[in-house]
């Protein structure tokens, strides 16, 4: 078989360049390029955008839109990263481990990956409120602490321009107080809940990681800990990327306290299910850059040309 041709339209951003790490190391896939000084070329991209087998569009969101306008090639297969489409009937969302859609994943031309976050909720919640036991109306509110990689180039230059002072303050700030984050259409468009949770994220002073977690009660729920433990396991078994941990397992604690980075450099991403009594805490880890942005994309190009989806990627 001939190697897939793959361009990365915004190649030079966080996504597009740990997106362009993988496919460098990819044994099926040759990158096409284009030098950095041209890299908003419109004539040069609509060439580049036409003639790759898969384009990957890491921009925002409205450079996305027109990067699609741009593609006339019925046979091109996109994979955008932006939040441009995520919730348009018409592309696929690019979680291949929720039930039903690795199928529509594997003929579909246009792929909306998902948000770092929404990676997390999703896959936590996605399966329970299926399995009846989250009911769809749950009044639901989302945590989730990341590494400041998450905001791209232009966080990550604040960031690090900070003095020890600003650190300091930075160390751990909720953002998104507006209680209007730009991915609450995705969490409830895939979820299936009837209202969008209340999601206020932290941003650490750490450049990569991430936890994202949702409290239940079981009195508001239909089911246990264990049946949610039991469900999770049933969905994910056999799914490389996917590890769930034991109800209640503290092994991956250090002196009480869960690292956010655990995941870091890799497509992984962990489940935790943790109670007491009445009480419930589910808990996904991951990479921001990885499962949540870049390694999902090229997991998303497996499944799409029929690889084997752990290809390029590390578990
Ligand atoms: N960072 C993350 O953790 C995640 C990001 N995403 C999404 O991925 C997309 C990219 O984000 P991220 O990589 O963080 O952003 P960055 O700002 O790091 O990178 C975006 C890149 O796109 C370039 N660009 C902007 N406009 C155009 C254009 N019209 N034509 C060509 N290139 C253009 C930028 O160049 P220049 O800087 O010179 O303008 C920059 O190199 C966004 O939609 C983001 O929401 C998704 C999941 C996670
Ligand atoms: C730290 C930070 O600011 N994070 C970004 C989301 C990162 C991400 O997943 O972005 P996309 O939706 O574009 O995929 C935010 O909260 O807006």
């Amino acid at each position: 078989m001939s190697k897939i041709t793959a361009y990365i339209d915004g190649q030079y951003g966080t996504t597009g360049l740990q997106i362009h790490q993988r496919l460098a190391d990819h044994p099926d896939v040759d990158i096409l390029s284009i030098p950095e000084a041209q890299k908003k070329d419109p004539a040069l991209r609509r060439e580049f955008l036409n003639k790759a087998d898969v384009v990957f569009l890491c921009l925002p969101d409205d450079a996305s839109r027109e990067a699609v306008r741009l593609i006339d090639n019925p046979e091109t297969v996109i994979i955008d990263a932006s939040t441009a489409f995520r919730v348009d009937p018409k592309w696929v969302y690019g979680v291949p481990e929720l039930p039903g859609y690795r199928s529509r994943l594997q003929t579909s031309n246009r792929i909306a990956n998902p948000g770092c976050y929404p990676t997390g909720m999703t896959m936590l919640v996605a399966p329970l409120v299926k399995a009846g036991i989250v009911p769809k109306d749950y009044a639901m509110t989302v945590q989730a602490i990341t590494g400041y990689s998450g905001g791209g180039k232009a966080m990550i230059a604040d960031y690090q321009a900070m003095d020890d002072s600003q650190r300091q303050r930075a160390a751990a700030r909720f953002k998104n107080l507006d209680l209007n984050h730009k991915h609450l259409p995705e969490m409830t468009n895939v979820t299936g809940l009837s209202h969008a949770p209340v999601f206020v994220p932290t941003v650490a002073h750490v450049e990569q990681g991430m936890l994202v977690s949702i409290a239940l009660h079981e009195h508001a729920i239909h089911g246990s800990a264990e049946q949610i433990h039991t469900t999770l396991a049933e969905t994910y078994t056999g799914e490389p990327f996917v590890t769930l941990f034991p109800l209640n397992d503290e092994s991956q604690l250090d002196e009480g306290f869960l690292d956010p980075t655990a995941c870091n450099g890799t497509n992984r991403i962990e489940l935790f299910v943790f109670s007491s009594e009445d009480r419930v805490y589910l808990v996904a880890r991951l990479d921001n850059l990885g499962k949540g942005a870049s390694g999902a994309a090229v997991q998303n190009m497996n499944c799409r040309f029929g690889l084997t989806e752990t290809t390029g990627l590390t578990q």
